[in-house]
């Protein structure tokens, strides 16, 4: 089954798939030449006339060759493989950014770029080929047979046909319960994965037992219908095998009739044997490749549904010089998240180089939209944001994450070195540099107590430290970037007040030059504030100079 829209995906494959077919194609001719130089050794032999030798040297040679394209066919096949795949997930990987945080399933992400892409390299690399080959070898191969025994030659056309299209019938049928299959597999995997981050949640709440039930029930449900599946596509095996069984011995039966009629020596009859084999053997792999490729086909929907996705960023800039001075305007700009209302309208705000402003607002007004839109998360719809007076997608990546740099409240840790996970920004940073950062943010000590300090390696997303922890060395993080511009977004959420005061005090002393924009809940993160704006419903509902005063805080009291 050819599949335009797997096709599509892959890219420009059709040369390799070309190469990997004509490989095919002369490893069946050098079948082919073994069969019809069997059949003149033997008649030799028989004969008792002539010289047997050439034939035999002959035979050891297309034996050698054989061998060799056999061998060289795996490699060739592999390093297809592993392009296509890499291809494929490379384009998967950056659709999965575009995936709205409110549609992420890590598990079925997983399935579908891990066993979904390498289920298709066997649909690549072993189908398609093979579909190719069994194009033009079976027949002709039936017209050798045909050239020396017409009854042979016939009873093997239909058994050929038979073989190859009967199966064909079924795969639409396997093809389609597969991707109810596939479904059932990729909701599972989101249930496992689910399941393993919150095994503590789980276990708080007693629920371990009750959870893993319905996995085994949902996983036996699988099996079922797996089994199903299998079932099918043996009634495929059963029906194609059969041709082919019946197809060799009636074309043997009628070679060995036109022997015993005369109407063919018994030298050829060993040739149209041969022949026979190998008109049926590439039909035979296509049938074991078409299985081997079927799970790839079958996760065609779920690949099909991120690739559709288009990247929130879609075109990068131009301009390779970052933001020195840090000025930040927001001009008259609108963002809805998809299919919602929500986000921020029009909205407008400048903040000069070295100033500080606050975001303040009550929870869903449009705060932590603000800075998603200064790190490129997601654009405007319409209006725009400039940094230096420059927009914002006028710069490349790196540009632009040289420029400003956010620091969210659930920052993300890596299992890597604490020292590594400080250096995301700035790769190049001194140890010195390191813990100074470490040190203003308040985390040197809490580093320091770790069993290897700063060489200590985290678990995942720092699990081992407390969220207050986390968001000092994600801050530690943000302050050791050289960014012009630093956004806050609630990042001492989890700090005391006191701690949350020592910890401000110390950013707003540490980089007295630096754009800072604050957003936050409480006034003692504020207190540095040159000034403040309150939102609501993603619009400015008041502004003012100095810190925020608590009303201001909790709904935006106009000044
Ligand atoms: N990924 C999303 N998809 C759809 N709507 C979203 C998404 N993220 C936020 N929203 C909506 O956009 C609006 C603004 O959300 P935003 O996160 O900017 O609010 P916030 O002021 O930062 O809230 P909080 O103080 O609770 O963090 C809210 O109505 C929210 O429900």
């Amino acid at each position: 089954m050819v599949h335009r829209r797997l096709l599509q995906l892959a890219g420009a494959v059709p040369g390799a798939i070309l190469a990997l077919a004509g490989l095919g194609v002369v490893l069946s001719a050098l079948h082919v030449a073994f069969a019809i130089t069997a059949g003149s050794v033997i008649a030799v032999l028989v004969r008792g006339e002539g010289d047997p030798l050439p034939a035999v040297a002959a035979l050891i040679g297309i034996t050698l060759v054989r061998g060799a394209l056999t061998g060289a066919r795996e490699p060739v096949a592999a390093r297809f493989g592993a392009t296509v795949r890499v291809r494929l997930r490379r384009r998967l990987l950056t659709r999965l950014g575009a995936v709205p945080v409110a549609e992420r399933d890590s598990g079925q992400a997983t399935a579908t770029v891990v066993d979904g892409v390498d289920g298709l390299d066997a649909y690549y690399t072993r189908y398609l080929p093979q579909l190719l080959v069994v194009l033009v070898v079976p027949a002709v191969v039936v017209a050798l047979v045909m050239a020396r025994s017409a009854g042979a030659g016939v009873v093997l056309a239909i058994a050929a046909g038979l073989a190859i299209l009967a199966p064909r019938a079924w795969d639409v049928r396997l093809l389609r319960t597969g991707r109810h299959r596939w479904d059932r597999f990729t909701r599972l995997s989101s249930d496992y994965v689910e399941a393993l981050q919150q095994i503590p949640l789980l276990r708080a709440f007693g629920a371990t037992g009750r959870i893993s039930a319905r996995l085994a029930d949902d996983a036996d449900h699988l099996r079922g219908f797996t089994m199903a599946q299998l079932r099918l596509s043996l009634v495929e095996t059963f029906v194609s095998g059969l041709a082919m069984h019946l197809g060799t011995v009636l074309a043997v039966v009628a070679a060995l009739s036109a022997v015993l009629s005369g109407d063919l020596r018994a030298a050829s009859a060993v040739t149209v044997l041969l022949l026979v084999r190998e008109c049926f053997r590439p039909v035979q792999e296509l049938g074991t490749s078409w299985h081997a490729g079927y799970l790839g086909l079958t996760a065609v929907d779920g690949l099909d549904q991120f690739l559709s996705r288009t990247p929130a960023v879609v075109e990068d800039g131009t301009s390779s010089a970052p933001a020195r001075a840090g000025s930040v305007e927001v001009d008259d700009v609108t963002y809805h998240y998809p299919g919602t209302g929500r986000g921020v309208s029009r909205l407008s705000l400048r903040v000069g180089p070295g100033e500080t402003l606050a975001v303040v607002g009550p929870s869903g007004s449009g705060k932590s939209t603000l800075a998603r839109l200064l790190e490129r998360e997601v654009d405007p719809g319409t209006g725009q944001l400039r940094l230096d007076g420059v927009d914002l997608r006028d710069y490349t990546p790196r540009a632009r994450s040289r420029s400003v740099v956010v620091v969210p409240q659930d920052p993300t840790l890596f299992a890597w070195t604490v020292r590594d996970n400080l250096r995301l920004y700035r790769p190049e940073a001194t140890d010195a540099e390191v813990e100074r950062a470490c040190a203003v943010a308040d985390v040197h000590d809490v580093v320091r107590a770790l069993p290897d300090g700063y060489d200590t390696v985290l678990a995942e997303n720092g699990e081992q430290l407390s969220g207050g922890q986390r968001q000092r060395l994600a801050i530690a993080r943000g302050l050791l970037s050289q960014a012009p511009v630093l956004v806050l977004d609630e990042v001492t959420s989890a700090l005391d007040a006191d701690t949350e005061r020592r910890v401000m005090d110390a950013v707003a002393t540490a980089s007295p030059a630096r754009t800072t924009v604050i957003i936050a809940h409480r006034e003692s993160a504020c207190l540095h504030a040159d000034r403040w704006i309150a939102l609501q419903d993603g619009r400015t509902v008041a502004s003012g100079d100095g810190p925020p005063s608590l009303p201001a805080l909790t709904a935006g009291g106009a000044r």
